[in-house]
């Protein structure tokens, strides 16, 4: 089991005129012992999609599921959290004053806490299972490597054996040296405890090699998802295109309307996420909608959704199937 679900999840920031929705309308599917990694430019609202699923990032409609259940629901009754959320800085988990040891102790569950043998066995698991001798249990965050800081919040968020991890950027605050070895460790975890993951990252290299899906995220919203080799080797969307096209990695990327892309549409700055543009919130920056004259006002008025909800690879673009002719009418709402 173990799938997590996004369903049209929304999270506000602020009210009134100063009103945000950072995600707006979100359903994924991380399918259970899959890895979906998400990408989008900065702003796109991808840290706050994964606070929200652990309740530091305020939902203001939809759901968070785990097998179908509202994790909200675990939450209120005090349950140990079945979504844990690793964050790019190790240092916001561990408490400086605090020895390894004692820190990922705090996040054991009570019965096999509450013991000191049984917690220090558990705790000596833990930090071998993420490669770290036992014998660094006594000592303090500061005197460990960002690497290896890093494995200590893994093994943190493991001892409360999560069904699903978020890893939201968790390896660029890292050394390039390290950066290897930290991914490979969390490919082999996840695999081996069967968890689902959510792995957020700018590197769309590193998104390729851990992921098993990919999700596109632009202004709040998901604009493409599917099996990732099929998306980086035919992206839909133009949103997509440009992502991938801005990417060092040129490889990840599909020539399709490069000929009619103009230059300068990459650098235009995104909308301002207070008033998202009306329709397709993608067209101010778009290079297909707008060229094709006599739909225009398609792009500008409706606001395209991905197909079905359960198709393996969707884009929400009007022109997403046909980026040339017509419209593709399976992709407006
Ligand atoms: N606590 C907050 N209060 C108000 N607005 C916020 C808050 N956190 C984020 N935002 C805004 O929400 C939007 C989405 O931000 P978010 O950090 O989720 O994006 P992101 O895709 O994770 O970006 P990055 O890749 O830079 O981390 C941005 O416009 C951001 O300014």
């Amino acid at each position: 089991m173990n799938e997590f679900r996004f369903a049209e999840v929304d999270v506000q920031y602020g009210s009134g005129r100063q009103a945000m929705k950072a995600v707006d309308q979100v359903s994924l599917v991380v399918p259970a012992g899959k890895v979906v990694g998400l990408v989008g430019e900065s702003g796109s609202g991808k840290s706050t999609l994964a606070r929200a699923a652990v309740g530091l990032a305020p939902i203001s409609a939809g759901q968070v599921l785990l097998d179908g259940v509202d994790v909200r629901k675990a939450r209120r009754r005090g349950l140990p959290p079945p979504i844990q959320l690793i964050f790019q800085d190790p240092s916001s988990a561990l408490d400086p004053r605090m020895s390894v040891g004692a820190s990922i102790a705090e996040a054991i569950p009570r019965p096999v806490r509450r013991n000191r043998a049984t917690r220090q066995a558990e705790v000596a698991r833990l930090l071998e299972l993420v490669g770290l001798d036992p014998d660094r249990m006594a000592m303090l965050p500061g005197l460990l490597s960002g690497g290896q800081r890093q494995r200590v919040a893994f093994a943190r968020a493991l001892a409360a054996r999560p069904s699903v991890l978020i890893a939201d950027e968790v390896t660029s605050a890292l050394d390039v040296s390290v950066q290897g070895g930290v991914l490979n460790l969390m490919r082999d975890l996840q695999s081996r405890l069967g968890l689902s993951m959510l792995f957020i990252s700018h590197n769309l290299a590193v998104v390729r090699y851990i992921s098993d899906y990919i999700a596109v995220m632009y202004l709040g919203r998901i604009v493409e998802a599917g099996p990732v080799d099929e998306v980086l080797k035919d992206p839909r969307h133009p949103y997509t295109r440009e992502l991938f096209d801005a990417a060092p990695h040129r490889n990840v990327q599909s020539t399709l309307l490069d000929d009619e892309m103009p230059a300068e549409l990459a650098t235009v700055e995104p909308p301002d996420p207070h008033q998202p543009p009306p329709g397709c919130r993608f067209h101010t920056r778009c290079p297909v909608g707008p060229l094709l004259r006599t739909d225009r006002d398609l792009c500008v008025q409706a606001d395209p959704q991905a197909a079905a909800a359960e198709r393996a690879h969707q884009a929400a673009c009007h022109f997403a199937d046909s980026p040339a002719g017509s419209p593709a009418e399976s992709a407006i709402k």
